[in-house]
């Protein structure tokens, strides 16, 4: 097992009627600033719900975060913030308005010249955060336990990743029967999105953590037997509890520590959502299978083990039990109704050279667990995202 060091501050408030229990988790005195996105939780009550529990304090609401927080949009909030003297934010929606929170949160504490500084140092150059809290209603990121945030600055179509010790929320409310009212395919990118934050730190090269792996291998096989239910029956509750708590322990740091991180489908994923704005889950189970083709070898015995804990493939060759659990991973993405080729999207050979310059532009030249995958090798992963399936 690699070394670690392993803190989480978050507390997480779960289960049904629990955003009632706003009033308890922020002071007394708090002059709150609500963030939210495109209106979901307007016309589905969940801010109704918010301000109420927020009692008498002083409130301020900034809605308008897009899908993919921009830059632009959320420096407007912070001067809002500091317009009407405010001291504590709160994110109601998804990752989005989470991450774009996170960034808001870091920007009033930064006291550097340009705020964009804090994405090309990825959160180095951050050095405190205005407190912040979240009610999640959207399971897929993990915003709502981690200290990460991507933020789009839409003038030069750069996504790009920052995170700070100062960024942890302090509090997330998570109540499942918040995401009854998702549409389908929000679901079923989040069940993509989850899957892949953790083959991200389970797919890689064995490092005998025993405990790690086995928590990730039941986070996958929860995700494999419960994922079609969330999207078929939207308001099965348990089913929607299970999933929500699977997503948050994908990405709160947990099965990470000890163990190595690839994090190159992301960073490939976020170069195919800058440029043609593709949903995130969506470019994820585009390159995912694209890459453990091409990382076969690097990856052999975490892929060997990956085909029999979670899909059960005993028979066959070593290559073929690897072919085989690919093939799976993409049946079970495809069931979902995420697309696992390029050319689903009517991107073309074309684009590989943009998107290969933009990669080397963000400083993505060296990625995954081995650092081997260079802008050629990026190359070939999207080269090979383009074939059909066979
Ligand atoms: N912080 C992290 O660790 C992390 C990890 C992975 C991805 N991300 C980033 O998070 C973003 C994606 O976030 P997301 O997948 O949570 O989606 P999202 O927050 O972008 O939301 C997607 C859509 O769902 C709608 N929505 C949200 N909750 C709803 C509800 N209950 N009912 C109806 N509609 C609702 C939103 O209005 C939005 O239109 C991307 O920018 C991605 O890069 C962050």
């Amino acid at each position: 097992m690699l070394n670690f060091e392993f803190h989480n501050p978050t507390r997480i408030v779960f289960g049904r009627d629990t955003i009632a229990r706003l009033d308890a988790l922020l002071p007394p005195a708090a002059r709150v600033l609500v963030l939210y996105g495109g209106g979901s939780v307007r016309q589905n009550g969940t801010l109704a719900e918010v301000r109420a529990a927020l009692g008498g304090r002083e409130v301020r609401e900034f809605g308008g975060i897009e899908p993919n927080p921009t830059y632009e949009t959320l420096m407007r909030a912070v001067a809002l913030v500091r317009q009407e003297r405010l001291d504590f934010l709160l994110a109601v929606g998804g990752g989005s308005v989470i991450d774009g929170t996170k960034f808001v949160a870091a920007a009033l504490s930064f006291t550097g010249e340009d705020p964009w500084t804090i994405l090309e140092t990825h959160g180095a150059n951050v050095t405190g955060a205005m407190p912040f809290g979240s009610v999640l209603t959207l399971p897929a990121t993990g915003s709502e336990m981690n200290p990460t945030a991507v933020i789009t600055r839409t003038e030069t179509a750069a996504k790009l990743a920052f995170r700070s010790p100062y960024t942890f929320p302090q509090f997330s409310i998570l109540d499942p029967s918040k995401t009854f009212t998702l549409p389908a395919r929000q679901v079923a990118n989040g069940v993509v999105d989850a899957f892949v934050h953790i083959t991200e730190q389970y797919l890689t090269f064995p490092v005998d953590a025993r405990v790690q792996d086995r928590f990730a291998e039941g986070l996958l096989q929860t995700l494999i037997e419960i994922g079609p239910r969330a999207v078929a029956q939207p308001e099965d509750y348990d089913t929607r509890a299970n999933l929500v708590w699977t997503a948050t322990l994908a990405l709160n740091g947990l099965i990470g520590a000890g163990v190595p991180g690839d994090w190159a489908t992301h960073m490939i994923g976020h170069e195919l959502t800058a440029r043609f704005g593709i949903d995130h889950a969506r470019t994820l189970a585009v390159v995912l299978p694209a890459l453990l083709r091409e990382r076969r070898e690097a990856k052999r015995g975490k892929l060997l083990q990956y085909a029999e804990r979670v899909w059960h493939i005993t028979e066959g060759t070593e290559d073929a039990r690897i072919e085989a659990a690919i093939r799976r991973t993409e049946a079970f993405f495809e069931s979902l109704g995420l697309p696992t080729r390029l050319s689903s999207y009517a991107v073309g050979t074309e684009a590989i050279d943009g998107l290969v310059a933009q990669l080397e532009t963000h400083g993505m030249t060296a990625l995954g667990e081995q650092k081997e995958i260079t802008p050629e090798v990026s190359r070939r992963i999207l080269e090979a995202s383009l074939v059909p399936a066979a």
